[in-house]
């Protein structure tokens, strides 16, 4: 990616895109991962592009996107939350990041990073934990080895885990005044002995007994 780009030029955020519009510019293998990515966050996803991958079709099909058959055009950026260049004309990739900035209208450009307001990361969805990874455009590739090595380590169990973890979190909560106990109780219900405990224990049920063992935990974590 472009020369002099440091890790603090990227902001890492999770923005919630549920029902609004965002357009991808590019029918692509590029543009499909872009439209995943959305679609799983619920996006109202308009795809602009005079081709599409067979994928890309079949969502379109199925009427999980809006898509429009043609190139780009700048009105299609009208009322977007978010934009994704990923046509292969670099040419059109930069008026529609032009045009993007001038509308106030955060832009992904596919083949140039640096050239847009945000880029993706490499990602891992478990449930709710969500393990991101990104190289800031320094290696796409690297970030997607990482991710690979953290879905070894984070597996299908934490799925559930993270749903443990809500409840245990919401009762902590409603139940413990001082922050600093609750504090050091949430702690205690992350390590990984204490998230097998409630994803095999049917104490979930029991506040109190919850809260007893989350105690315990707290006193054993101390030494
Ligand atoms: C800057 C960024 C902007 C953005 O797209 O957001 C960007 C830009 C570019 N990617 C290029 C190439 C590749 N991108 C991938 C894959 C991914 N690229 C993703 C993100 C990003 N890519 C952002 C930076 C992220 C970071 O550095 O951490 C991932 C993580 C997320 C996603 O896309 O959703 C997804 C992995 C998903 C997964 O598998 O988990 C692969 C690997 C493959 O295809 O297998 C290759 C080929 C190998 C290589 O080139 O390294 C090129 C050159 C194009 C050309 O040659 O013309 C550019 C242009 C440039 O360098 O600016
Ligand atoms: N950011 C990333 O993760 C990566 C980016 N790239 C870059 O992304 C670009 C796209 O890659 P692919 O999807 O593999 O290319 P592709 O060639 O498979 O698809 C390009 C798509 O853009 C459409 N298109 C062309 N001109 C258009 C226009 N003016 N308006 C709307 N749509 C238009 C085409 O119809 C086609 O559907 C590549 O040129 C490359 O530079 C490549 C790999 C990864």
């Amino acid at each position: 990616m472009g020369e002099g780009l440091t890790v603090s030029d990227w902001y890492p955020v999770l923005l919630k895109v549920e029902g609004r519009k965002c357009v991808v510019f590019g029918g692509g293998f590029v543009a499909q991962r872009k439209t995943e990515g959305l679609l799983q966050a619920r996006a109202d996803v308009r795809l602009i592009s005079p081709r599409l991958t067979p994928e890309l079709r079949a969502w379109a099909e199925a009427g999980r996107l809006l898509w429009t058959e043609r190139e780009a055009e700048e009105k299609d950026l009208d009322g977007a939350m978010l934009a994704f260049a990923a046509t292969d004309d670099p040419d059109a990739n930069r008026s529609l990041a032009d045009a993007a900035r001038i509308r106030g209208i955060p832009i992904n450009i596919a083949n140039a990073g640096e050239a847009g307001e945000f880029i993706l990361p490499a990602v891992l969805r478990r449930g709710g934990l969500v393990l991101t990874a990104s190289a800031s455009g320094a290696g796409p590739a690297l970030a997607a080895r990482i991710i690979d090595e953290l879905a070894e380590r984070y597996g299908p169990e934490y799925n559930e885990n993270i749903e443990a973890l809500r409840t245990i979190r919401g009762i902590v909560k409603s139940e413990v005044a001082n922050p600093s106990e609750r504090r050091a109780l949430l702690q205690a219900a992350v390590t990984d002995e204490a998230l097998e405990e409630w994803r095999s224990s049917p104490r979930l049920q029991d506040n109190a007994e919850l809260l007893a063992r989350l105690r315990q935990r707290a006193i054993d974590r101390k030494g």
